[in-house]
């Protein structure tokens, strides 16, 4: 995502890289951001969050969880507005981001596509005409680099679901089946996960009822989709009270 990224920062008249911040020992220190892929930026790239941030007029992170908190810590030091588009985060992680929004604006949101958050909300709406008879699943397919799982698109789809129809994700959800699993309990929310090849991310929602069944399906064919959408974040901060926000806030789709 770094490298999308900093395509989508160069083919955007209204964005100019400032900095570009990897991880400490990473090969591409020192080097021009843009060397990647050819393009020369001017920026080169460094390991120093704290020491570059001044000026920024927003952080967009795209890595792990551990880089994540570093950067909060830095871009609330500098007063500087942050996209957290990073996923894998459990509960105290994402408390951590919530505590840090006191201070300075983020949006935390863990799919920048806007047919995704569309999605979301066409979760709500199918969850809520479907709720009894009908078995909801959550299944999603990503690329073999991905670590974590499931994506945090469909526990955040499981979110949104289960919120919808008053039920509890953290003590309803399934996460995958094996062996003697006993008949599907109706109030639960499965999950299945698919690791493989260059899969962008596809994400389905199912409903099976009895003699029919609802599928919403996004697919992503570019990562290109989620840079335009940090990008779109990262414009829609300007200005912001702090808070925690996330990307039906910037979509205005809440
Ligand atoms: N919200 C959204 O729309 C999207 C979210 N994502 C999420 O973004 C995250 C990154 O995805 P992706 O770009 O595919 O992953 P990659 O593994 O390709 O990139 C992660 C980057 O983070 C760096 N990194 C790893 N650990 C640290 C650290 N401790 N400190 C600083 N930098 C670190 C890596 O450096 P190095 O390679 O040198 O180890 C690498 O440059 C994932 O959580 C993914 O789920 C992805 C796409 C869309
Ligand atoms: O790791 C990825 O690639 C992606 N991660 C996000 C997630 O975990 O939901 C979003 C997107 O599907 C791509």
């Amino acid at each position: 995502m770094g490298r999308t990224l900093l395509e989508a920062v160069a083919a955007d008249a209204g964005c100019a890289l400032h900095a570009a911040i990897d991880r400490p020992g990473s090969p591409l220190l020192g080097q021009d951001a843009g060397a990647a892929w050819g393009a020369a930026s001017g920026v080169n790239v460094t390991d120093q969050p704290a020491a570059v941030l001044h000026g920024a007029h927003v952080l967009i992170d795209f890595t792990r969880p551990e880089a994540t908190f570093a950067y909060l810590d830095a871009c609330m030091a500098a007063g500087v507005p942050l996209v957290v588009g990073t996923t894998g985060f459990d509960e105290a992680g994402k408390a951590r981001i919530a505590a840090a929004a006191k201070r300075i604006p983020i949006v935390f949101t863990p799919n920048m596509s806007v047919g995704v958050n569309l999605l979301m909300k066409l979760a709500e709406l199918a969850a809520q005409v479907l709720q009894d008879g009908y078995d909801i699943e959550i299944i999603e397919a990503h690329h073999r680099h991905k670590v974590d799982a499931p994506s945090g698109t469909a526990l955040g789809l499981g979110q949104a679901v289960a919120g919808a129809i008053g039920r509890d994700l953290a003590s309803c959800a399934v996460y995958g089946r094996e062996g003697i699993t006993g008949e599907r309990d109706p109030k639960t929310i499965g999950f299945a996960t698919v690791r493989g090849g260059d899969i962008v991310g596809d994400h389905t929602l199912l409903f099976a009822g009895i003699g029919e069944r609802v599928e919403l399906t996004h697919k992503a064919s570019s990562r290109a989709t989620f840079a335009q959408g940090a990008l779109r974040a990262a414009k829609w901060l300007q200005g912001r009270a702090p808070g925690l926000y996330d990307m039906r806030d910037v979509l205005n789709l809440n």
